[in-house]
């Protein structure tokens, strides 16, 4: 319920203004004489002001009371109301329920910006309250001030107490305001008054300035006094003393609840209830662990004191955190060129700097960062987890000089004749093949001992465990058998040295045991470590031994693998097949491999169709160390690669097709050859680079790794006068569309060890399209040479054929014919000569008539006479001499 300002001046008998400026004073917000106030208000002036009214106007009273003598007169007595009724016309009523529709809205307003004040008060009181346990009571909302002080003279009537909501506790005393379920507080019960708000008490005694209404009063901040100009006592770490309340309690009402002598009084911890952790103090450093903030804490980490905060770092806030007054933390924040208020937030870096210069790392947590990071997935059993680890056949690597019998002894352990199907007689590319030995598997790779696959041999060593060097007996190291030591060992493999030929002619063992020792490869039977064997491959002698060698290296070397693991291996070998397309022979390192698997190798990817033993037998899986041939390549993957199980096609191929875009990628980061010539010598030398001849080249192979050990052999070929570039390189046979390719870049096709598709030899004919092909690499090396020369112009040189004397003259129609006498070699018609007289060559020519008496020949011998008649000369003398010789063309040489 409320009374319209004007009427309650009427109830007073007072001016419209006396009333409002009363009200005004004593905190209501009165905007004009048609604002309302509360009844209890209300009430409250008219009894305070009533009794003085009526001592001033007794007569007035006497006239209220008495009917008025018009109404009287008029008609029957209009019913007695009481003193405080009000009769409305129905204008005021509709002008009222307007205003108050207005007012409500105004209210309604005014109530919510009055809760937000609430809350940012009751954040302030519940930091200053962990900061400052006796701080002042907080602001309260306008309703809950008291009244302000009567005027002086004026009368007062006891000032009731503030209208506070059903349940909500009396405005507590001290630093429990903003506790609602602090239990020493009593919620205030109608009809009794509750403690008024108790106030900080001055130094000195003196009452406690009123409060002003909330909203005159800025929000409170921590630390800081309360809106009283006099600052509580209080100082950090000391509990002030609680102040009295401004007046005295009025009877029944309940005694503020802490009121204590601040001598007596205990410190403000208790009063915190334990959930509470306990807050640093302004100026004491934050202890690591302690939650020093609603906005952060001091958390100690690897001897670190790390303050998490959370963003906006409000100034009081990050005081708190670090220990320090909010106003120590302002200046110093002033030092820094940066003004900011206690409630104002600062910028990360600046709060960074500060922390840093107060030994504190900042940890800034910004929304987020706190999120439990997603649970892992329950860890999948390691693959090298030894308890998973099976025994796997030791993959054996055959090693030597060429022609030191690796592929016979090889074909002395299978009983295969691979020798009699070789080219030429020599390896040229690797075969993998497994044998067994006492019920235990032995995977060999045979490897080309030519200088040309000094590549695939170190491949080869890579990939294995144990390395067989051979040496011949009667040969001893050569510099391949240096060269595959140098691999092995590079490679880290166990060696085993095969002393082959043992039966050969100037075999001596001895020798071998000797260079051995040179090479730091000590011979077991010399108290080395170096296991080591005679055998002959030619004879089979001792071959078990040797395999008796390789299975104790093998168990020695505990070779294990994962056979469960996701499978993984080696390519070994890849070409094209016909009718089976690219095909790669693969070496298992781990896991085993099935058909229908999945597999990724660089740019390329393999479904798995079907895959051989080196029988040509299919098999369904591959298991380590196990050499396998496999269909389904996309192309033909580099030798030396390793391949790995996809999850299936899809991926595979997606993979492989990244690994070609990364290579593309990077052969496009490759620099550029820059041909700007910068000083003469260069600038001579890029003319000279352009004008030089350039044979470029298609290369078809058999295999991969051949066709890499041809490509190597070719850019190895040094020449200064005529450069090799190799256009394109492929595994298979040469197809139309590699003359196309030839053609079209002026290339000749090389073709080592595969035939050609049908109609390809009439193509290259039409086109012009040069084909060297052959099955044995150093045959094809030097055609490939020759083709280069042939490039080159040809060189011109003068051969002397023989030389006469001229003897004597003679008439003849056509002029002089010179009678010689051959003196040496062969003198030839057409042939270039050359007429000296005295030493000085008189005249160039040929030899136009060469005759024996009178018979015309083509050529006359040294010894005979003849008669000559040179070219473009009838000057001959007795005594000259007639040079013959003829011009020869020369191939120059590459180098
Ligand atoms: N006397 C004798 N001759 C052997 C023995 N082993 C191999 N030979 C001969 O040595 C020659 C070369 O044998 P290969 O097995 O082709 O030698 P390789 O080391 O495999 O040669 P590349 O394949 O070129 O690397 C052949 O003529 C063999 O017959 C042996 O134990 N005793």
């Amino acid at each position: 319920m409320s009374v319209r300002i004007y009427e309650l001046s009427k109830e007073l008998n007072m001016e419209n203004k006396e009333v409002m400026q009363l009200l005004r004073e004593r905190g209501h917000e009165v905007k004009s004489a048609s604002s309302t106030v509360d009844n209890i208000s209300a009430q409250a002036l008219i009894e305070e002001f009533s009794g003085a009214a009526q001592a001033e106007t007794p007569e007035q009273e006497t006239a209220e009371a008495a009917p008025a003598p018009d109404a009287v007169k008029s008609g029957p007595a209009t019913p007695k109301l009481p003193p405080s009724a009000i009769v409305k016309t129905p204008d005021q009523i509709a002008q009222e329920k307007r205003e108050k529709e207005a007012e409500e809205e105004a209210a309604r307003q005014r109530r919510e910006d009055e809760r937000a004040a609430v809350r940012q008060a009751q954040r302030d009181a519940m930091l200053s309250s962990t900061q400052k346990p006796a701080a002042a009571t907080p602001a309260e909302p306008e309703r809950k001030s008291p009244p302000p002080p009567p005027p002086p003279g004026a009368r007062r009537a006891p000032i009731p107490a503030p209208v506070m909501g059903p349940g909500r506790p009396a405005t507590p005393s001290v630093n429990v305001s903003v506790r609602p379920a602090q239990p020493a507080v009593p919620p205030r019960t109608p009809g009794v008054a509750p403690a008024p708000s108790v106030q900080p008490r001055a130094a000195g005694g003196a009452p406690a300035p009123v409060v002003p209404p909330a909203s005159a009063v800025p929000p409170r901040t921590s630390g800081a006094a309360p809106a009283p100009a006099v600052p509580p006592r209080h100082t950090p770490g000391v509990a002030p003393a609680p102040s009295a309340p401004a007046a005295s309690t009025p009877p029944g009402a309940t005694p503020p609840p802490v009121k204590m002598p601040a001598s007596v009084r205990p410190s403000p911890s208790p009063i915190i209830p334990p959930s509470i952790p306990r807050p640093a103090q302004p100026g004491q450093q934050p202890q690591p662990g302690q939650q020093a903030s609603a906005a952060g804490k001091v958390i100690e980490k690897e001897g670190e004191t790390i303050i998490q905060i959370k963003p906006p770092i409000v100034v009081r806030d990050f005081a708190i955190l670090l220990g320090k007054k909010p106003f120590q933390l302002i200046s110093e924040l002033m030092e820094m060129g940066i003004f900011a208020s206690m409630n104002q937030a600062i910028e990360e870096a600046n709060a960074k700097q500060i922390a840093e210069r107060h030994g504190f790392t900042l940890d800034i947590r910004h929304r987020g960062d706190d999120k439990p990071e997603p649970k892992k997935k329950a860890k999948a059993p390691r693959e090298d987890d030894p308890a998973l680890m099976e025994e796997r056949p030791p993959v054996v690597c055959v090693l030597g000089h060429v022609d030191h019998g690796k592929t016979s002894l090889l074909d002395q352990i299978r009983n295969a004749h691979v020798v009699s199907g070789e080219a030429g007689g020599i390896t040229q590319h690797v075969g993998a093949y497994q044998v067994e030995r006492k019920g235990k598997k032995i995977t060999f790779l045979d490897t080309p001992g030519h200088a040309a696959f000094s590549k695939i041999r170190e491949r080869g060593a890579n990939v294995t465990d144990i390395a067989i060097l051979v040496v011949a007996a009667d040969d001893g190291f050569m510099p391949q058998t240096d060269e595959a030591l140098k691999f092995a060992r590079n490679a880290n493999v166990e060696i085993i040295v095969a002393i082959n030929k043992m039966d050969a002619k100037g075999a001596n063992i001895d020798r071998v045991k000797q260079q051995m020792q040179e090479r730091d490869l000590m011979p077991e039977d010399w108290g080395g470590t170096t296991l080591c064997t005679p055998v002959s491959a030619l004879e089979g002698t001792n071959i078990n031994e040797l395999l008796e060698l390789v299975l104790l290296q093998a168990e020695v070397s505990e070779l294990k693998a994962n056979p469960k693991a996701v499978a993984e291996g080696v390519i070994v070998e890849s070409q094209v097949e016909q009718g089976r397309g690219p095909t790669a022979t693969v070496i298992v390192q781990k896991g085993t491999l099935k058909v229908g698997d999945a597999l990724v190798c660089g740019p390329h990817y393999c479904k798995v169709r079907a895959m051989m033993d080196e029988h040509g037998k299919p098999v369904k899986s591959a298991p380590p160390s196990t050499p396998v041939r496999i269909m389904g390549w996309s192309g033909t993957p580099v030798s030396g690669a390793v391949c790995t199980v996809a999850k299936n096609e899809k991926a595979a191929k997606a993979e492989a097709e990244e690994n070609a875009q990364a290579l593309k990628a990077r052969a496009a980061a490759k620099p550029a050859v820059t041909t700007g010539a910068t000083d003469l010598d260069s600038l001579l030398a890029a003319i000279d680079d352009q004008s030089s001849k350039v044979l470029r080249v298609v290369i078809k192979g058999d295999v991969n790794g051949s066709v890499e050990a041809l490509a190597d052999c070719l850019r190895a070929i040094e020449s200064e006068k005529v450069k090799l570039e190799i256009v394109e390189t492929g595994v298979g046979v040469i197809t139309k569309n590699d003359i196309t390719l030839a053609d079209s870049s002026e290339a000749c096709v090389i073709g080592f060890n595969v035939k050609q598709e049908n109609g390809v030899t009439a193509l290259a004919k039409h086109h012009g399209v040069r084909i060297i092909q052959h099955n044995i690499i150093y045959e094809l090396i030097t055609s490939v040479e020759e083709a280069m020369s042939e490039l080159l112009d040809p060189e011109y040189r003068e051969v002397k054929l023989g030389m006469v004397e001229v003897r004597a003259t003679f008439p003849l129609a056509k002029g002089l014919v010179a009678g010689c006498m051959v003196t040496e070699g062969i003198i030839k018609r057409d042939a270039h000569a050359r007429l000296i007289r005295k030493e000085v060559v008189i005249h160039e020519g040929r030899i136009g008539t060469l005759k024996r008496f009178k018979e015309d020949v083509n050529e006359v011998r040294a010894g005979y006479e003849c008669g000559i008649q040179v070219s473009g000369t009838h000057d001959y003398k007795e005594g000259d001499r007639i040079e013959c010789y003829e011009i020869h063309e020369f191939r120059p040489n590459l180098r």
